[in-house]
């Protein structure tokens, strides 16, 4: 203090003079409320919540996964329980592991909990930073989440009933003579159903294969970037090294993708734009959006997003129901019979028989929840600490879901194990979660495709088990549900599926003429 009175001695009696004394004594306050707040901070003495024990300076670096995430995240739910919390140098982590905890920290603080952290590579390197499912919560990210709940929510999404019903029975038509693993089959069609939902039936075929082919693309380089580490990830400059240079592989990787991406927001959209305005365009996400919005980049990229988000997701559901179809023939039997009773057989089961489809239905849950096709949801990041069930969950923790093990902890499911659609029929339903509500995800994030999703894969899976009886390839047996093993991947696939599609009866054909697509 002396030393302070000492300078402003020697300063005359002037506004300075008085500036400077009030900013001094202000500073001084300040460092007094800063150092009393942090003592008495109750935060700063809660604890984080539990999980495996940190190395000095490499925390939970050792113990973390490289691979099989799910595995690793239920043995530490064992040990830790509902909230789980790791360490990795620059990344602190938590683990939700039940659907409440999920619900209260991420559905009900969705101001603070919504954000996201990408990494350097696969956002900026790779030319993703137009996506809503990676960009931060701010206006552009709840424009596009408006648009798409315009067009695809849940007041819109039956407008799209008949893209979805023609796409299925094209399906059909294909499965009559296939053999082998039918999930690239399933993904064509739920892709050309996402594109005709966004930009309708208009575009030229060749657009539209591109368009697949483009996305197809750059969703593997996406999975393959966000499974590795890379060094531009720390250290950003590195993004302005050449590509030709040795060693720049992930430079080469981010100029295909910044390419693929740039191709699969434009092209459509110009093409989608003309159509509009010449009026050829006819029903689609992009026409109501064009219609109500004009033509901005939230428009486009709102539009550009569904390939990537909806069809590999999507698909997965309806594998995971055409497996279950495959492994439980009781179960496929019941299915089929609940459709004839409500379609007489005389037709094809359409959107509109769902209500009178209750053990279809419970089908569809089940097979989200058995072995569910994406045990490990997206992480949101909080942008504040979070105080919670007496824990501190610092800003900026990467906040991941078990979501695997929140359908099928016994506490929860009692039989987890058993694929038993019957649980959703009886009063115990009143006490279960809804998969299709675990798996969509929460809050400000929460997938804003789910309606679309529910209705194409529902729709696809129902045709399937009301058309043909899925078997084993000629010779083999039905695999054993225990032994079935499944892809390490962030939806999971059944490993080695291979079976047939036999008509139910000889009406599978005549009901696929009479749908009359011989366009
Ligand atoms: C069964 C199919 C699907 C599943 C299981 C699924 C699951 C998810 C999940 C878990 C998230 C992250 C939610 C969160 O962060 O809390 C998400 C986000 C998203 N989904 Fe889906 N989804 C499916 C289908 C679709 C479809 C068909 C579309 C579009 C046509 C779509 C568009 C999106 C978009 C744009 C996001 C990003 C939302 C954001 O970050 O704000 N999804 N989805």
């Amino acid at each position: 203090m002396e030393r302070v009175g000492h300078v402003f001695d020697r300063l005359a009696d002037s506004p300075l003079k008085v500036a400077g004394v009030t900013v001094s004594i202000a500073m001084i306050g300040y460092v007094l409320v800063q150092g009393l707040r942090k003592m008495t901070d109750r935060s700063n003495r809660l604890p984080p919540p539990p999980g495996p024990p940190r190395h000095f300076l490499i925390g939970n670096l050792l113990q973390f996964p490289k691979d099989h995430f799910y595995k690793r995240f239920c043995e530490w739910q064992r040990e830790y329980g509902d909230i789980v919390s790791v360490e990795i140098p620059g990344i602190n982590m938590v683990i939700l592991n039940s659907y409440e905890t999920a619900q209260e920290l991420l559905g009900k603080r969705p101001n603070s909990t919504a954000g996201r952290k990408i990494p350097y590579m696969a956002l900026e390197v790779m030319g993703n930073q137009w996506s809503a499912a990676f960009i931060q919560p701010g206006p552009h990210h709840s424009n596009q989440r408006k648009m798409l709940r315009r067009g695809i929510g849940p007041q819109r999404v039956g407008s799209h009933t008949p893209i979805i019903e023609k796409n299925a029975t094209r399906l059909m038509m294909a499965l009559q003579s296939f053999e082998g693993d039918p999930h690239k089959l399933v993904l064509h069609t739920v892709g050309k159903v996402v594109i005709e939902v966004a930009y309708g039936t208009k575009l030229p075929g060749s657009m539209s294969e591109e368009l697949s082919s483009w996305n197809l693309e750059i969703m593997d380089l996406v999975n393959a970037a966000l499974s590795n580490f890379w060094l531009v990830d720390i250290f950003h400059f590195l993004r302005f090294i050449p590509s030709w240079m040795p060693g720049a592989e992930f430079k080469r990787i981010g100029d295909r993708s910044t390419w693929l991406s740039k191709q699969i927001r434009y092209a459509p959209f110009k093409t989608a734009k003309a159509l509009h305005k010449s009026g050829e365009i006819g029903h689609s996400l992009a026409t109501d959006l064009l219609d109500e919005f004009g033509p901005n980049d939230d428009v486009m990229d709102a539009l550009a997003v569904l390939y990537g988000a909806g069809s590999d997701t999507t698909s997965a559901a309806v594998m995971a129901f055409i497996n279950a179809l495959l492994l439980f023939p009781e179960i496929s039997k019941k299915v089929y019979e609940e459709i004839i009773r409500a379609t007489d057989g005389t037709r094809l089961p359409c959107n509109s028989d769902r209500a009178n489809l209750p053990y279809t239905e419970a089908v569809w849950k089940e097979a989200f929840r058995w072995n569910t096709f994406i045990p490990v949801g997206v992480p949101h990041v909080n942008s504040q600490d979070e105080i919670f069930n007496g824990y501190l969950i610092k800003a900026g923790t990467l906040i991941g879901q078990n979501t695997g093990f929140m359908l099928s902890d016994p506490k929860v499911w009692g039989d987890p194990e058993n694929f038993r659609p019957e649980r959703f029929l009886t009063d115990e339903a009143n006490s279960l979660p809804n998969p299709l509500v675990v798996v969509f995800g929460y809050g400000i994030r929460v997938c804003p495709g789910m309606y679309l999703a529910d209705r194409t894969g529902f729709h696809i899976s129902a045709t399937i088990a009301a058309l043909y009886d899925v078997v084993p390839l000629e010779g083999k047996s039905r695999p054993k549900p225990e032994l079935v093993e499944y892809t390490d991947t962030f939806f999971r696939l059944p490993v080695g599926l291979q079976c047939r599609f036999v008509p139910r009866d000889s009406r599978t054909s005549d009901l696929l003429k009479a749908a009359g697509l011989d366009e």
